[in-house]
């Protein structure tokens, strides 16, 4: 059940946040209000002079709107944005924010995203919009990644939620590819299937790729996530996968009762 929501209620770090009103009288926050808390602390991190990963998707789409006010209104200057779609290029596009890419600006300082799951080591999955690829790119050239989650994101293990594992693949002969990751996966009971778009054709990612979605009757548990991710990978016709592993410096989680703050190498 929902509880009133204290705005102070920050563990693992000491700075209270500049919390959106919510849009409710009761103060209990809805999912979207959540995320836009999350975006907001993440923002806090962001300085003038910046290079900046730009993440996508509902949660992230709150920092990038935040990043262009700050701008727009002078608090801060000289930031560059790499987008990581092109969903958020044209998002960022129409907030005024200045943009370049990896081959300009190979090293970022930070990049700001959401995940669809974050285990307790950080661990991430990613992927469920679509946008993994370039996300993996820019977000694996950051010196620091600020991940951004409501706490339903929250699992004990990579799988945890038994929604999608996504892995984009080229469209040459996609049931072929998909065959042999579910083959991979089989020892968790893997149902492989091409992700569909609106129409019921094939989903088709900003890099011209389709995404197969993995479903895994068993739970992967504290199995060693490098080896399915290196056997993933070294299948011709897999692109990437959506298991971020290792990556996120820190994972900013709000709950109803207020944002906790999760560092790597941290043990809170
Ligand atoms: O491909 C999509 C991205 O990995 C998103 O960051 C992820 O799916 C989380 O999205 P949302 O913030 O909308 O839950």
């Amino acid at each position: 059940m929902a509880r009133a929501y204290d705005p102070l209620f920050i563990t693992s770090d000491n700075s209270p946040i500049d919390v959106p009103s919510p849009s409710s009288s009761s103060m209990t926050l809805t999912k979207d209000e959540l995320k836009r808390i999350a975006a907001y602390k993440a923002v806090d991190f962001v300085k003038s002079n910046m290079v900046l990963g730009l993440g996508t998707g509902s949660t992230a789409k709150h920092a990038v709107d935040r990043i262009g006010e700050l701008l727009r209104q002078g608090k801060l200057e000289n930031i560059v944005g790499i987008p990581t779609s092109k969903k958020t290029q044209e998002q960022a596009l129409s907030l005024n924010i200045p943009l370049s890419d990896l081959d300009a600006h190979p090293v970022v300082d930070l990049s700001i995203d959401g995940a669809d799951e974050v285990d307790p080591r950080l661990n991430l999955v990613k992927g469920r919009g679509g946008s993994l690829l370039r996300e993996k790119m820019i977000e694996g050239a950051s010196k620091k990644f600020v991940v951004i989650v409501d706490e339903s994101k929250m699992v004990k293990h990579i799988d945890g939620s038994k929604m999608a594992l996504p892995v984009e693949i080229v469209p040459f002969c996609w049931k072929f590819t998909a065959e042999r990751l579910r083959r991979v996966m089989e020892g968790y009971g893997c149902e492989a299937r091409i992700r569909l778009g609106e129409k019921g054709e094939a989903f088709v990612t900003d890099n011209g790729n389709y995404i197969v979605d993995m479903y895994l009757e068993k739970d992967m548990g504290d199995l060693n996530l490098r080896v399915v991710s290196d056997e993933i990978l070294r299948l011709p016709g897999v692109v990437e996968h959506g298991m971020f592993l290792d990556m996120a410096s820190t994972v900013i989680i709000a709950g109803e009762l207020g944002v906790k703050i999760k560092n790597k190498h941290s043990s809170c």
